[in-house]
């Protein structure tokens, strides 16, 4: 790469420090509702095995919970796990008034179907917004829970761009968890949307029409900065692990979908990875938990605010 400093950068968004900003405002909300109402929101997370990526996740989720102060509980599975074990204990925490939100960390074991355990939570308690029932509110405009990371993108998007009516806003990818709550959040925002995915055609024509990519495919450096429209804004939702011989054998660093060094001249505005979407998606997870605690509890929330849902 070669850049001289008088070249134009896009602005980074700081995932890092917005997430802490909205961990903040959790940690205050939580403090009031424990003054006012007596009210510690509970959030249980389930892990079943010892992929050592997620309970890394895991560990960072349950930690910063507890930071903010909400209670928080781990509960480990083994691999083996039958899946009638691990909708018991859905059921025990579904029936459980101090819990308010449930994650149950995927990817599970294959003996386990996973549509079913994300179906035998209890919606209000679907923290990750997964259930159908929550995905069907996104869908129809009812207010359920919104899955924290599209959730954490358009806090960004807004936090950058304020109205979002009117922007040409691409997703590329498709999957439950990411591209298709993206798209719902953005069409809700008056964005025009479109959604492409490993079939499209003309991704990189769809890219430089667009005012707002979000990429959500999983595949590295995907997207080139000469698909970048000048001064789009780019959220990067992509966690690549890519080798780096350099570093020594088998050693890897993370990487977005988005060519960053390439897209970061070109964009006006970009998240990096690692430091963008992932703080944001933790943070979510535990404003998710404040919003379904007040609502399970039938109290306000302390301070609503217009990011997202809640
Ligand atoms: N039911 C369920 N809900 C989830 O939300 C869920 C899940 N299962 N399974 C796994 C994925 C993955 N995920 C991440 C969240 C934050 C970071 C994150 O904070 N990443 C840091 C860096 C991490 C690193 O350096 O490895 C960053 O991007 O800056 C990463 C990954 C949530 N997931």
């Amino acid at each position: 790469m070669t850049q001289t400093p008088a070249d134009p950068q896009a602005t980074l968004i700081d995932g890092k420090a917005m997430a802490a900003r909205v961990r903040a405002h959790v940690a205050r909300d939580v403090a009031t509702l424990q003054e006012r109402h007596g009210l510690t929101p509970g959030l249980h997370v389930v892990i079943v095995g010892d992929n050592p990526a997620s309970q890394i996740y895991v560990r960072n989720k349950v930690a910063q919970a507890t930071e903010a102060g909400l209670a928080s509980v781990k509960h480990e599975l083994p691999a083996g796990t039958a899946e009638a074990d691990l909708l018991a204990l859905v059921a025990r925490l579904n029936a459980d008034p101090a819990v308010h939100g449930i994650l149950v960390q995927l990817p599970l074991p294959p003996q386990i179907d996973e549509q079913a355990v994300i179906a035998a939570i209890a919606p209000e308690k679907d923290v990750d917004g997964f259930h159908v029932i929550n995905a069907g509110k996104l869908a129809t405009g009812g207010d359920g829970l919104v899955p924290c990371t599209p959730l954490g993108c358009l806090i960004m998007l807004r936090d950058r761009l304020g109205d979002l009516s009117g922007l040409d806003a691409l997703v590329i990818g498709r999957s439950n968890i990411v591209g298709k709550p993206m798209a719902q959040l953005l069409l809700r925002e008056h964005c025009t949307v479109t959604v492409a995915h490993s079939r499209s055609r003309n991704l990189a024509d769809l890219c430089r029409r667009a005012d707002i990519v979000v990429a959500a495919v999983g595949r590295a450096h995907l997207v080139q900065g000469d698909w970048i429209k000048p001064g789009a804004t780019v959220i990067d939702v992509g966690m690549n692990r890519v080798p780096t011989p350099e570093k020594g054998a088998g050693k890897t660093r993370l990487a977005g979908d988005v060519d960053f060094a390439a897209a970061r001249a070109v964009a006006g505005a970009i998240t990096p990875v690692p430091g963008g979407v992932g703080p944001m998606t933790i943070a979510c997870l535990l404003k998710n938990t404040v919003t379904a605690a007040c609502r399970q509890a039938g109290v306000p929330l302390p301070s609503p605010d217009s990011s997202g849902d809640a």
